[in-house]
Parts: C-alpha cells; structure tokens; sequence
C-alpha cells in the first residue's frame, strides 16, 4: 500500500511529501539540515549545535557531517570489468585502488549499487535531483555533485573539488531547427558553457576530487596527468589548480588551438608539446602513469565518466523527465557517447523514466574509425591514422573507448555519422548564424542530423538534442579562416565578411544603400 512520507532532502528548504511504495528505512534518521535548522530557530538551545558557526559553504557542510555522523544512506561503487554482470564476476576493485584495466587489460567501468538505489522510487531521484537546482548549498549546487548519490557516494563533501559545474543551458534552436530543419523540437545542450569551456569539467570534478581523497589518505600519488587534444587538459589543470594539486599534460604540438593551450599554461601545469599526435601522447601517458605516480586524468579512467552521464540525466531534468527522441554526441575517444548512455540507462534502471532516447555519435570522416566500424556491420575494428581537421579535439584515430561506445550504440538502436570538413564548417557556419556561436566539434553533430533529417531518419516532429561539447570560443580561428574565405579547396558558402570601408559619410552611405537594397526583409 502506498504510504505518504515526509521527505527532507539535504539542501531543501522545504519538506517534501511524496508517496513512496515502501517506507525506506535509510531514511529515518532526522536528516541533518533540520538539526541545524532547528537549533538556529531556537535562541535557548544549548547543544554544540546551537553555538557551532559556519563561515562559508564548505564549513557549514562539514558541519552538517559532523552534526549528524549518522550515514542517511548505504550507498556504495566500485570498478567492475567493463561488461562483465557484477552479479558473477569475482573481479572488482574499490574506488580507493589506483587502477585503470582489468586483469584481462581490458576497460573498467564503475559499477552502482543498485539494490541500495532502488530501496527509493523513480519519484523520490526526481525530487531530490529537482530540489538541488539553483542552489548554493555544498557541493550540491553543482549540476554533478546534485546528483551525488549517482556519482560517487562514499566521498566525502569536505574532498570535493568543484566549480560548480553542470546545469549547463538547454537552448532551443528554434530559428536553426525551423529555418533549415523544419523541426520545431530542436534543442542544444550547451556543455561547453562551463567552468573551462567544455563538457570535461563535468568528468574532471570527480576525478580530482577522488584524487584529493586519495592524497589525504596517503595514497602515493604526486599529480595528475593527461593525454589531451585541448579540453581535457584544460579541466585538468583548472582543477588541481584549484585543489593545489600538480598537473601534467601532454599535448601534440601544433594541432590544439591557442585558447585551449593558453589555459593549462596560465593555471600553472606542467606542459610537454610533443611532437606526435594524440594517440601518440595517449601511449605516453599510459606508459608513464604506470611508472611513476601520476593518476591517469584521461576517460580510459571509468572516474570521468561518472560525472559525464549527469549532463544525460539534467537533459532529462529540463524536459521534465520526458525523454528526447534523438541525442546526437560529437565522438573522439569515445568516453561521452558511453557516459551519456549511461546516464539515460540509470533513468530508466532506477524508476525516473520508461525509455531511452537513440543516440547518434558523430565523427570528422578525417578521423573516423567508429564510423568505418559501424558501417562494416561491427564487423572489424581497424584503428586509422587520424588526420588533420578543424574539429581538432576529436583528431583521434585510436580511441580508448571503443567498447563501450559500441555497447552504448548497440543498447540504444545508435546511429554513427559522420561529416567532411566542408560540412562541419558549413553546419557549424549555419547555427552560428542564427545567433550561436559553437565549435567545430558541434558542426559535426550539427551535419549528423542534417544528414539524418535528409534521409528522413530523424523526423520533423522528433524532439531531437545536439551536445555542444565545447564553448566556440576556444575554436575562433577556424571561424575567422571560414569567414575571411581563407580555406584551400573550400567554398566558404556562408561566409560573412567585413567589409572594408573610408572613413566618410558618403562612402558609408553608399554601402549601407547597396547592403539594404540586398536584403531581402528591409
Ligand atoms: C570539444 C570536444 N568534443 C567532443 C569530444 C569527444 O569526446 P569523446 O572523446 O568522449 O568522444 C572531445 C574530446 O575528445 C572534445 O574535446
Ligand atoms: N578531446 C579530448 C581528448 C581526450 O579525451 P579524454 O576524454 O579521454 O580525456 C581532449 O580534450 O583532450
């Protein structure tokens, strides 16, 4: 029999009375936000609670913890083998362990504990996940660490390391979608409107915050260190700044764009320009890391991951829980295809949501061995030599995460595309003119449904959502070539210009008249 429970989530001004199927028992300790309510309301209350003061939000979250050491929850993760069933696999390790592979070298992923989860109903995830938006409260106030349970549930709030990232903006494109589309239920998910640029911060805020638990347990880790083509590099290193951990990035010399090399330079990392390709700096680390104690920051590392699908469950979150028909991933290592399954997987597993939507990963066809796979039946996997292309964080032509991005594929009746350099500068080109401005990474998700919307795939009613991964602004000097018709062999078609002009009325006038008497809706 359904019976009626008063709810109190951390960060929740007030109660919340929801109707679960079965009373959870983990919640019948008094949450402690109403102890220090209480006490604060209560001017002849003489418990330490009463006198304790909180200076800032760190303080009055360690506060809570220690005012209330009761745990309000036995939630628990560890690494499992990447697709083994955790019922019956014997391998698995603890999130404390420094490890990256399984026994056989395979991937690792993290594995929840789902029978503590599901102890709560879809509706109670929804409530609590809703309550924590726009809130400052710590680390909750965080679009990953809202969903904290989800993520990682041992640690500690006092370890977290967080910008408060996530919550990123869902923008209708209403004037892409209807002007070259004829869709009306276009959305972009603006991951790279973030701390350092790019939907890294979101994987990056777990990884060093589990860093920084582990260095204050003594763990023999001196820093952090990642392979990078521009934006891993840069969460990295914005982070340890941050936590006043030691960053070491490698980067292939002359293939990341100023914007991106600039910020681990200015947030103090050590820098090595390698004179290789990403997959070669990707060798590097993983040589390294397994010789001298660096963490591995890369999404070969399952870590990442975790804080990755939370942009997948606040997409969720902003339609409501009503769940999209089509999410389309610009893919390169292949991490976030998997980790935006994940996320829509957990929906679904745990009573939040009924389905999932059809991913579509999108790929540069100068880098593209997941297309070739996906178009060979998955019949072979051949990693390519990665060539040159302006969507320059996804020149990846080995990509760790192969398996889990077929996997991600195969479970949600996923789509591979991909998309010439013409067309992503075009794509991207287009959406800019209607008042985005994104990077390249994105006008190759943005081809994908063109071309998908063309062969009538995707269909003009499909409520459709492109990942924007990056802030366009890392990536000007790609715009600026396409805009000054400065690219070999490439037409520019919507290329726009300044024009030059004397500095007089006349000439101005003249102009402005031929501009005018050329546009259509004056
Ligand atoms: C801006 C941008 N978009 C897309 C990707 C692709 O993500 P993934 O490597 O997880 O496939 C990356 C990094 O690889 C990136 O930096
Ligand atoms: N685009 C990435 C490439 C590395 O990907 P990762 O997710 O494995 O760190 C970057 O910006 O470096």
């Amino acid at each position: 029999m359904a019976s009626s429970y008063l709810l109190q989530c951390p960060n929740f001004s007030t109660n919340l009375n929801l109707n679960l199927t079965s009373k959870p028992t983990t919640l019948k300790t008094t949450p402690s936000f109403l102890l220090i309510k209480a006490a604060a309301s209560s001017p002849n209350n003489n418990t330490s609670t009463s006198t304790a003061k909180s200076n800032n939000i760190r303080d009055e979250a360690r506060h809570q913890n220690l005012t209330n050491p009761q745990q309000i929850h036995n939630f628990s993760a560890k690494y499992v083998p990447f697709g083994a069933d955790p019922a019956t696999s014997t391998e698995s390790y603890s999130l404390d362990d420094i490890v990256y592979r399984s026994q056989s070298g395979g991937l690792l992923d993290v594995h929840h504990d789902f029978s503590a989860l599901k102890a709560f109903p879809g509706s109670y995830w929804r409530a609590l996940f809703d309550s924590r938006v726009g809130k400052t409260t710590w680390p909750y106030g965080s679009g990953v660490w809202s969903k904290k349970e989800w993520v990682l549930p041992e640690i500690s709030s006092d370890d977290i390391v967080s910008a408060f990232e996530g919550n990123s903006n869902l923008f209708w494109a209403e004037r892409f979608g209807k002007q070259f589309l004829e869709m009306n239920d276009l959305w972009v998910k603006h991951c790279g409107i973030s701390h350092t640029g790019s939907f890294k911060d979101l994987g990056m805020t777990v990884l060093v915050s589990q860093v920084n638990r582990l260095r204050k347990m003594n763990k023999p880790l001196f820093g952090v260190g990642c392979a990078s083509t521009g934006d891993t590099s840069a969460a990295l290193s914005a982070y340890c700044a941050s936590a006043g951990i030691p960053s070491i990035v490698f980067l292939p010399a002359n293939k990341i764009s100023i914007a991106q090399l600039v910020q681990p330079i200015a947030n103090g990392a050590f820098v090595l320009s390698i004179d290789t390709d990403f997959d070669g700096c990707m060798q590097l680390i993983r040589e390294v890391t397994s010789e001298l104690p660096i963490y591995l920051a890369n999404s070969l590392n399952s870590l990442r991951l975790e804080g990755q699908k939370t942009a997948a469950i606040e997409i969720l979150q902003q339609f409501d829980w009503e769940v999209p028909d089509w999410v389309i991933v610009p893919g390169g290592n292949l991490g976030n295809i998997y980790a935006f399954y994940k996320g829509f997987h957990m929906c679904k597993e745990l009573g939040l949501v009924d389905k999932i939507p059809r991913l579509v990963c999108a790929q540069a066809a100068n880098a593209n061995p997941l297309y070739l796979y996906y178009k060979s039946a998955w019949k072979e996997f051949k990693a390519v030599k990665a060539n040159s292309t302006f969507a320059s964080a996804i020149q990846i032509g080995d990509p760790v995460s192969i398996d889990r991005a077929v996997y991600a594929l195969k479970k949600s009746n996923g789509i591979v595309e991909e998309a010439s350099e013409e067309e992503l500068m075009d794509a991207m080109a287009l959406a800019d003119s209607t008042g985005m401005f994104i990077c390249p990474h994105t006008g190759v998700a943005m081809t994908a449904l063109m071309k998908l919307r063309k062969s009538g795939v995707i269909c003009s009613s499909d409520r459709t959502v492109v990942v924007s991964t990056a802030h366009g602004l890392k990536f000007t000097q790609s715009k600026i070539d396409y805009h000054s018709n400065n690219i070999k062999e490439m037409a520019c078609r919507y290329a726009n210009p300044p024009v030059s002009v004397a500095a007089d009325f006349g000439s101005v006038m003249d102009v402005l008249k031929k501009y005018l008497s050329k546009t259509p809706k004056y």
